[in-house]
């Protein structure tokens, strides 16, 4: 990759004896989505802090825009957006005010009306703790984009958000994406990764399991079909398929298979033929989430 954004090799952390990250790479490029995903505990939190600069790595090396961000925290806050998990405002202080002081102290003003864009512009004189817990993400949110920074680091940007919420976020997102900023972000919604996401890597215990594009690590993973199949018929009097066929007791039949397309018309050919229907019949290519289980049982799920 050329002139990558984030560049991180060999990473690895330890809180004392345990070490949490253990030796992790990859590169985030100008202008991507970059998703890092795992299960509770799996170095997420603590790579993120490494490449905010709020954490030095035990080894490897880490650059943000060309620096260290450990070294360079300062110089990088202008240049970059955080938005923590938990931000801890000071509640008595109101939306605008918020907005005022992060202009004064995070180095980046602003160059908009961040509270319009994130849809609180009427909620500018309410006061932190009156806000409801949804608005408050928000406005986390709209800290973080205060200034147009070239990087912004989203951890876990829509929990507990309702799906409304959720939607008006990734819009938000993909709003900045258009103009061109970088995001890494770190989310338990697998599909807000797989719809917001360029690249992503899934961490499994301080290691990177999978990465790639969206679309590599979904084609990676079988596609599935899956049917009733009728009372009076044995699994061995289906076609020869390409994928394996699996027979889930009584009567359900599932078909992992590389050639969806393929099997499911050789299926359809020969139910039509014998005057069969295949009940409740399904066909889907991989998800994320059985990326996923991929990912932490490491074998094909
Ligand atoms: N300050 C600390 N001291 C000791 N262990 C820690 C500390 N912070 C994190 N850990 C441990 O390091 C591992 C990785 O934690 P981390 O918070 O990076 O995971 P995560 O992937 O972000 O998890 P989550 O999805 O729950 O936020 C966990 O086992 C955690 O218990």
């Amino acid at each position: 990759m050329m002139n990558p954004v984030i560049d991180v090799a060999g990473l690895r952390c330890r809180y004392g004896d345990f070490e949490a990250v253990r030796g992790v790479d990859f590169e985030v490029a100008e202008g991507e989505l970059f998703a890092l995903l795992g299960t509770n505990g799996a170095g997420k939190t603590t790579t993120m802090e490494t490449l905010e600069g709020l954490r030095r790595p035990t080894s490897g090396t880490v650059r943000v825009l060309g620096a260290d961000p450990w070294r360079r925290r300062a110089e990088l806050r202008a240049r970059t957006g955080v938005m923590l998990q938990d931000s801890g405002f000071p509640a008595d202080l109101t939306a605008g005010e918020m907005v005022a002081l992060w202009s004064a102290t995070s180095g980046r003003r602003a160059t908009e009306d961040v509270l319009e864009r994130l849809d609180l512009a009427h909620r500018r004189d309410v006061r932190v703790k009156q806000l409801s817990g949804g608005e408050r993400r928000r406005l986390d949110l709209a800290l973080a984009v205060l200034g147009r920074p070239e990087l912004l680091f989203l951890d876990e940007p829509t929990t507990g958000l309702d799906p409304e919420s959720r939607q008006r976020t990734w819009e938000v997102v993909r709003g900045l994406l258009a103009e061109g900023t970088t995001v890494v972000l770190t989310t338990h919604y697998l599909e807000e990764a797989e719809s917001l996401a360029h690249r992503l890597a899934i961490l499994h215990e301080g290691v990177v399991a999978v990465s790639g594009t969206v679309e590599e690590v979904l084609a990676a993973q079988p596609a599935r079909i899956s049917f009733d199949l009728p009372a009076s018929l044995d699994v061995d009097a289906l076609p020869l398929l390409a994928g394996d066929v699996v027979h889930r007791p009584p009567g359900r039949v599932e078909v992992r298979t590389a050639e969806l397309q393929d099997d499911l018309a050789l299926l359809l050919a020969w139910a039509g033929r014998a005057g069969l229907r295949l009940g409740r019949i399904r066909a889907h290519h991989a998800s994320l989430e059985d990326v996923f289980r991929a990912a932490r049982t490491g074998v094909a799920a």
